[in-house]
């Protein structure tokens, strides 16, 4: 739905018009807020009374970029006429052209066409930790307002590049120091200091930038360049590449002609497939902490500041180390003294990592550890905000735990399980709290992966649920809310596809094969490369809870069990990252067991129906979790494939992927290899039912 930004301009006795732009939340820019900033800068521009101009944003942050709904508007009706021109219309042709200096006044961020609105002024002041970024590769474009000509000039080459690539922020302190920000004031002076640097500007006492004339910046053309050859090393993705193009045009013939490219670039690529993905990614990632029912029901979260993790393993202190890193103080929950101090050590070396990255200096990691405490006694956990169960799958131990945790802590505490496999029900059978006790399932490692299912039983009360997803958020994850059943939301629906590869095998599809398909197609690793770094326990283990769950389609192949038998035990046993051919003989013994290979020889399937072979009984078994009312919305399961199985987010997730594909040709394919290879391939009803009347399976946010 299209956002009506709007821009408030006041002219004040000093001469300076202070334009602010004001669309809550992220004072994004909308078609209308462009139009009406020309009109306001033009109206400056013409007035006798004014001699500067200072740009602005409400509410204590600048400008979040181009308002999404633009794009979403030109990708709902394909036409690249409805985006607006503010490259030259407005950043050159008003704020850095337009007679009159300009200076941004930047407080909070100013990301994508923000921070080109402000790269067009002649200064920018900031306020401290002000995030400054081009973000737009990220959502499958790139600049659209002379990001890509004027970040080089003001930063460099090298900086802007890397900006650019990662499509990471900087804070207004770097900004400084590299010269993209003229001074950093507090936010009380913002608006004084920068309209007193625009009156400076006007008496010559400060300099007049004008950023795409800058060329000081930029070093000698042939070390540009270069940068951007070895870039091009990295960054293969069409997208980057053109971006790289973009920046080296303005490099050779200049940065007006940069300008005129990357216009032209934008607007090839805001309507490519990836563009469309990328941008269903970011909107179905803000939409799944929306619960109809719970969220809108005016419920403020309670805060969580002190949580007791009970089980200090690698999940445990995963967990401990997400939250400390967010400042919360824990209680680690253990049963002898050497386990803690094995949790300890842990969780030193999970933010050791973070210092390695450069995410974290050594004193704030002495800091961040203070506030971890090991404890034997359930005694301390009696002022915690909530406790996180994190040991073994063992039902009875759970169900102890949560019996001494109802008896230790408050009436109020929460009281969750980092289960993945076990009915929230049944863990909390022997106590009286079930409003209160709801599934954290975190990803390992869980100071790492962004994703997490809040899975809420019937008794969940709202509140609770309210309560975890904010904190969810605090430790910087993307909450997934699920009901219970075997799985939950990212498990279940990518169970399949931890069958589906090895019915492939076992119909004489080579193994190899199978895993180069899927790595072409956008999975870090293949199928059978994943099962041998994850070790094959765990990949057994998972196959054997979904047979328990759902026998009638449970696809039961003895290869890894053969693999197993033959001593073959994976990454964990120490085996090489190169291929292997010695296990075609394990494959082949697997085969002759099964005996599903029409005449016992290997079918013939080309790589696209490898990849719909594999793929499409993932989108079937999703398609049961969505009509099982498992997840919120379908969406939510491109945010577990992408969060959870590192599917190709420019694809916007498998419901996204399978919507571009059409229910009823995945259902025509399915139906087809249910009759050939039985009942693995049948079709949900629901996948059914959508491809009768040609609808989609996902569905907008
Ligand atoms: C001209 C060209 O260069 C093209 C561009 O400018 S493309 C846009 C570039 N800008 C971005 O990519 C910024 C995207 N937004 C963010 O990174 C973050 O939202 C934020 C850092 C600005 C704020 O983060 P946070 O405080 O965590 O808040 P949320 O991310 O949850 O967002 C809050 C709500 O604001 C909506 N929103 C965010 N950015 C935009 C935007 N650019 N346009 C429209 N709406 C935006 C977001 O969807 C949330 O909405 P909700 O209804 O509350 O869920």
């Amino acid at each position: 739905m299209a956002r009506k930004g709007s821009i408030n301009m006041e002219i004040g006795n000093d001469g300076v018009a202070l334009i602010t732009m004001l669309n809550p939340p992220v004072n994004a820019l909308t078609l209308s807020a462009i139009e009406e900033l020309k009109r306001y800068y033009q109206e400056a521009i013409d007035c006798d009374n004014v001699k500067a101009i200072v740009l602005s944003g409400a509410d204590g942050r600048f400008c979040g970029g181009l308002d999404i709904s633009v794009v979403e508007n030109v990708h709902k009706h394909g036409d690249i006429s409805l985006l607006p021109d503010a490259s030259v219309g407005l950043v050159i042709n008003k704020i850095e052209n337009g007679k009159k200096p300009s200076v941004a006044a930047i407080q909070g961020f100013a990301l994508g066409g923000g921070l080109e609105l402000a790269m067009g002024c002649s200064a920018r002041i900031a306020t401290p930790k002000s995030d400054l970024g081009l973000p737009e590769l990220k959502l499958g474009v790139i600049p659209g307002c002379g990001g890509t000509q004027r970040l080089p000039r003001l930063v460099g080459t090298s900086k802007a590049v890397d900006m650019l690539m990662s499509s990471k922020t900087i804070t207004s302190e770097e900004g400084k120091e590299l010269g993209l920000i003229d001074a950093i004031v507090s936010s009380e002076e913002l608006l004084t200091v920068a309209r007193c640097w625009a009156l400076d500007i006007v008496e010559g006492r400060q300099p007049n930038c004008n950023s795409l004339q800058k060329t000081d910046k930029l070093g000698p053309q042939d070390e540009s360049l270069e940068i951007l050859k070895s870039a091009r090393q990295r960054y293969t993705v069409p997208h980057y590449r053109a971006c790289l193009d973009v920046i080296e045009e303005g490099i050779i013939s200049g940065g007006y002609s940069g300008v005129l490219k990357e216009d032209k670039v934008f607007k090839e690529l805001v309507l490519s497939n990836t563009a469309k993905g990328l941008l269903h990614v970011f909107l179905a990632e803000r939409a799944t902490s929306k619960v109809p029912g719970v969220t809108d029901i005016g419920l403020k979260p309670r805060r969580i500041e002190k949580v007791a993790v009970v089980g200090g393993g690698l999940m445990g202190s995963g967990i401990a180390t997400a939250l400390i890193i967010s400042n919360i103080s824990v209680v680690l929950k253990e049963i002898n003294h050497e386990y803690i101090l094995k949790a300890v050590k842990s969780v030193e070396a999970n933010l050791q990592g973070f210092v390695t990255r450069g995410k974290l200096n050594q004193d704030k990691m002495k800091k961040t550890l203070s506030l971890l405490k090991g404890t034997l006694d359930y005694e301390e956990l009696k002022d915690v905000d909530m406790v996180i169960e994190a040991v073994n799958e063992d039902v009875s131990l759970k169900q102890s735990i949560f019996e001494d945790i109802e008896k230790n802590c408050t009436s109020e505490c929460i009281f969750a399980s980092n289960t993945s496999t076990i009915s929230l029900d049944v863990i909390g059978k022997r106590t009286s709290s079930q409003d209160r006790i709801l599934g954290i399932h975190l990803f390992s490692p869980a100071h790492l992966m962004p994703l997490v299912e809040i899975v809420r039983t019937e008794k969940t009360s709202p509140q609770v649920i309210v309560d975890v997803i904010k904190f969810t958020k605090i430790l910087k994850k993307v909450p997934i809310i699920v009901k219970n059943c075997t799985g939950f939301a990212v498990n279940r629906s990518f169970f399949p596809y931890m069958q589906g590869p090895d019915l492939l095998a076992n119909l004489g599809v080579d193994i190899f094969r199978i895993d180069r398909v899927i790595t072409e197609f956008g999975m870090r690793l293949g199928p059978f490369q994943l099962q041998d770094l994850t070790g094959y326990g765990i990949f057994l283990a998972g196959v054997k809870e979904f047979v328990a769950a759902f026998p009638d389609r449970a696809f039961q192949s003895p290869l890894v069990q053969l693999m197993v038998e033959n001593g073959r035990e994976g990454k964990k046993n120490g085996s090489k990252p190169e291929a292997d051919h010695s296990v075609i003989q394990i494959v082949e013994e697997s085969m002759r067991l099964t005996n599903i290979a029409p005449g016992g020889k290997p079918i013939s399937v080309t790589d696209e129906e490898i990849l719909e072979m594999i793929f499409f009984p993932v989108v079937n078994e999703a398609c049961r979790v969505i009509e099982e009312g498992i997840v919120v919305r379908a969406s939510d399961i491109d945010i577990a494939s992408v969060h959870g199985f590192k599917f190709p987010s420019e694809t916007g997730g498998v419901m996204f992927w399978a919507d571009a594909i059409g229910s009823e040709y995945i259902y025509s394919k399915l139906k087809s290899w249910h009759e050939a290879y039985g009942d693995f391939f049948k079709p949900s009803t629901f996948l059914e039912q959508r491809a009768a009347k040609g609808l989609p399976l996902g569905g907008s946010c």
